[in-house]
């Protein structure tokens, strides 16, 4: 089946800031390879108007098998990625070598294979004591956007993944880094697996100029359509509150994390 074909699209404007796509592809293969190709096509364009494309990263399984598929011959030829910073939404706060890292996964997946220079890879560091780890970043992605970063710097493409309880990124429910209106990262924590993070916050990740969720599998797909449909609730989960206010929001879904929308 064509990529043509085996997109659904849906558009929803209503009192919205901006309009949300929804893509449905096949499988995990095959979304893989369409936001390989929403990537190559993003940083053409934002290399036609810009010197640098910034990119953030996300953990999880679907993003690795993006990466994978990224640094195979055919997309690795297509990208220019010696004109893209890479920096990351979340972190576990552990080593850069353990097997829970973000930054381990984006390393062995797409860093390493395709050799992007270590001055073009902006990660935070699970290491350092929280706070410090916060701050330093925050300073890092202060000095990428400087000196345009009014009110809050403008990432070009920003990938997020959804958890089974709705978190994104590490803003899990009920966590206070929700409420953070000023900072750009916080230190945060999880009720599930390694507790200690480190995240984007919501001002940050509603700046971008595109936000694409990936998300695939069965285990998914409450969680999607809630997420989904709750958009206008009053206390809505983490993931349904990443609105860019000036920019894109598309989510690409597989057949099956899509199954439970009402248009599947
Ligand atoms: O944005 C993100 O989402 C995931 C949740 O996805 P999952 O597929 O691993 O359940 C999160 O854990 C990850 O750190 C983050 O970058």
């Amino acid at each position: 089946m064509s990529l043509a074909l085996s997109f659904f699209l849906a558009t929803i404007s209503a009192s919205m800031p901006s309009p949300r796509e929804i893509r449905v592809l096949d499988n995990e293969s095959a979304l893989a390879e369409a936001v390989a190709g929403f990537l190559a096509s993003t940083i053409e364009e934002t290399l036609r108007r810009k010197p640098r494309v910034r990119l953030v990263l996300s953990g999880g399984s679907t993003p690795r098998r993006l990466y994978r598929t990224l640094a195979q011959p055919e997309w690795a030829k297509r990208i220019d990625w010696t004109s893209v910073l890479l920096f990351f939404g979340d972190e576990r706060c552990v080593p850069p070598d353990h097997p829970e890292s973000n930054y381990a996964m984006a390393k062995e997946a797409l860093i390493d294979p395709l050799q992007i220079a270590p001055q073009q890879v902006m990660r935070l560091r699970g290491e350092a004591e929280p706070e410090e780890a916060a701050s330093h970043y925050e300073a890092t992605i202060r000095e990428a956007f400087a000196p345009d970063q009014t009110p809050f710097p403008r990432f070009d493409l920003i990938f997020l993944g959804l958890g089974d309880d709705g978190h994104t990124a590490s803003l899990f429910p009920s966590s206070p880094a929700l409420r953070e209106q000023r900072r750009l990262v916080v230190p945060t924590s999880s009720p599930v697996g390694i507790p200690h993070r480190l995240t984007m916050t919501f001002p940050l990740l509603n700046a971008a100029v595109t936000v694409v969720f990936l998300v695939t599998g069965s285990s998914k797909a409450s969680i999607l359509r809630r997420v989904q449909e709750e958009r206008d609730s009053a206390a809505p989960l983490p993931a349904s509150r990443i609105r860019p206010a000036n920019g894109r929001l598309i989510w690409y879904v597989d057949r099956a994390a899509a199954s439970a929308l009402p248009s599947a």
